[in-house]
């Protein structure tokens, strides 16, 4: 299915795919496109910025936590429901969601973690699509939190998790103290259920 790509296996289940130039859209394409929002993750009883601006765009009934918080979703821009739609045919998926981050220079980065949540269900495949600046994604085993390797994530790039990828390991960004340009990341999701069952 996935002839273009370098096939990544992590274990016996657990597959990454990589395209490095999938896209031929400018960073200034995507990043104007979006309402980016800073959001606020809670930490011993304080309310601290997150280190990126987001934005989580979705069909309605999907809405999505992430942090302890629920967001609701925003509406499709053309560009990302073109995006979408391409993906969703390279991948079989039927994407219905989209999680945008902004990594506005070294210091904005994501913690280690898993996609793991319930209402991505038990295998998720989750593309991830990366512009402008290039940065290293680590991946750990989730069991032992032993590093087992990393990928530099340039622009255009296109990462494919898939099978037990999220069961059994996670995933950051590390900050940089390199002088870095901006970064987008755009992870496509398929949400299963409606949101209102699990609440
Ligand atoms: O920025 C990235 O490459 C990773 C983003 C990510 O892990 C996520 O959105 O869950
Ligand atoms: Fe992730």
């Amino acid at each position: 299915m996935f002839e273009t790509f370098e096939k990544i296996e992590l274990s016996a289940q657990s597959w990454l795919f990589l395209a490095p130039c999938w896209s031929q859209l400018t960073y200034q394409n995507v990043v104007q496109t979006i309402d980016w929002e800073q959001h606020y993750i809670q930490l011993f009883g304080r309310s601290v910025k997150e280190p990126r601006l987001s934005a989580w765009i979705a069909d309605p009934h999907c809405s999505y936590r992430y942090s302890g918080q629920r967001r609701a979703p925003k509406a499709w821009p053309e560009l990302l429901t073109q995006l979408r739609t391409d993906l969703s045919d390279v991948c079989q998926v039927p994407f219905n969601s989209v999680l945008a981050n902004l990594y506005r220079n070294g210091n904005d980065a994501m913690g280690w973690h898993s996609d793991d949540e319930r209402e991505l269900g038990g295998a998720p495949m989750i593309a991830s699509l990366s512009f402008g600046s290039e940065r290293r994604f680590l991946l750990r085993e989730r069991s032992s939190k032993n590093k087992i390797g990393e990928l530099q994530l340039g622009h255009g790039s296109l990462l494919l998790m898939a099978g037990d990828t999220q069961l059994q390991y996670q995933h950051c960004i590390a900050q940089t103290k390199r002088m870095v340009a901006p970064r987008i990341n755009l992870t496509f999701r398929h949400v299963v259920s409606k949101s209102a069952s699990f609440e």
